[in-house]
């Protein structure tokens, strides 16, 4: 059979070799019997000058160790260097206005604690009912609602604003605008709440963060948030709701090409931010495809379970009142 053949030719082949490999060290032509003492080769000492075998794997070992402890030592440089990267302020975007001089993400620690400033994000896809749901929770909790959406809709329209035509075209897109702008918009937006009638410093911020540096930074350089509410909602609700909306919003990113690009920024841009929340169990989740109402009425049992009540009791009106 042609298997044994080839078996047997290769072990005619190899088997001298791999026995000269075996036994012999440095020398595979030494088949003489040395005497003792005598050289093994021309330019090699006599055999009681001991000289390590060259092979040997004592010589290898601490070149990979060495090796491997660079290469770990290296690993950990870079992943630190890239987290830091992560938090700092990325410069200038390419092709945009220089934004690396805000400020306010360049802090290295809050500028409030959490006792003395709530924040709690609103979260959830594009038409989900994130602003539906902020309305109803300012009149009854007292909050104070940011829409990050919004702060950077009115920057666009500021006149003189340097980020104007720079927003626009990320709000088109569907994309995340640097967060160095949107932070700052933030952090001036509630200082000018904190100075005015919301001493309480109470916050609902409406559709931020939308990206993990985003998330990282504001907890880092304004304010760790209470936790995040979640509003679940299928792509097909949030498209009818959208196109709905789309009819009278005026606004420019209510059609199906942008809605679009939005759903899938949304998926592969913001829901990372959801479930690093989730990780830290600082996430409370509602399905948002029901009444308005009906999701309200969830809304109120979670916050209740989170320590959150409203502040006006409702007058419950009696027919003989
Ligand atoms: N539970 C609901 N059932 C039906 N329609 C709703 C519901 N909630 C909101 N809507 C409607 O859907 C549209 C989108 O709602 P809303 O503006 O609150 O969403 P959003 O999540 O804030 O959207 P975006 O992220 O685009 O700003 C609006 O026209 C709103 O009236
Ligand atoms: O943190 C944010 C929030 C929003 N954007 C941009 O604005 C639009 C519209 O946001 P809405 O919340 O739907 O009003 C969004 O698609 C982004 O382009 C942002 O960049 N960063």
């Amino acid at each position: 059979m042609r298997p044994t053949t080839t078996n047997t030719t290769l072990r005619a082949l190899y088997k001298p070799q791999l026995l000269r490999r075996t036994f012999t060290t440095s020398r595979p032509h030494a088949s003489r019997l040395r005497q003792p003492g005598e050289p093994t080769g021309p330019n090699e000492p006599p055999s009681h000058i001991s000289t390590p075998p060259s092979k040997s794997p004592l010589k290898v070992w601490p070149i990979v160790g060495i090796f491997a402890l660079g290469s770990f030592l290296f690993k950990k440089i870079v992943d630190q260097r890239l987290e830091e990267a992560a938090y700092k302020p990325q410069g200038p975007v390419v092709g945009m206005p220089a934004i690396g001089n805000l400020g306010a993400t360049t802090r290295t620690s809050p500028l409030w604690s959490p006792d003395a400033v709530t924040v709690i994000f609103v979260l959830g896809g594009p038409g989900a009912g994130k602003g539906t749901q902020c309305q109803k929770l300012v009149a009854d909790y007292g909050f104070k609602h940011l829409s990050a959406g919004d702060l950077l809709r009115e920057e666009q329209d500021r006149p003189g604003s340097e980020f104007g035509e720079m927003i626009k075209t990320y709000i088109k897109e569907g994309t995340i605008v640097p967060m160095e702008v949107t932070v700052q918009l933030l952090e001036n937006a509630m200082k000018a709440s904190m100075a005015g009638d919301n001493k309480k410093g109470l916050f609902l911020i409406d559709g931020f963060p939308r990206k993990l540096d985003q998330a990282h930074a504001f907890e880092r350089t304004v304010v760790p948030s209470k936790f995040t509410l979640f509003f679940d909602c299928s792509e097909a609700v949030m498209e009818k709701r959208l196109l709905q909306r789309g009819e009278t919003s005026g606004r420019a990113d209510d059609n199906m090409e942008s809605i679009k690009k939005r759903f899938r920024v949304f998926v592969e841009t913001s829901m990372p931010v959801v479930n690093d929340f989730e990780s830290q169990d600082k996430v409370v989740k509602v399905s948002a495809e029901r009444s308005p109402d009906e999701v309200y009425a969830d809304v109120v049992k979670m916050f209740k379970e989170r320590g959150v009540e409203p502040i006006k009791l409702k007058l419950v009106q009696t027919q003989n009142a």
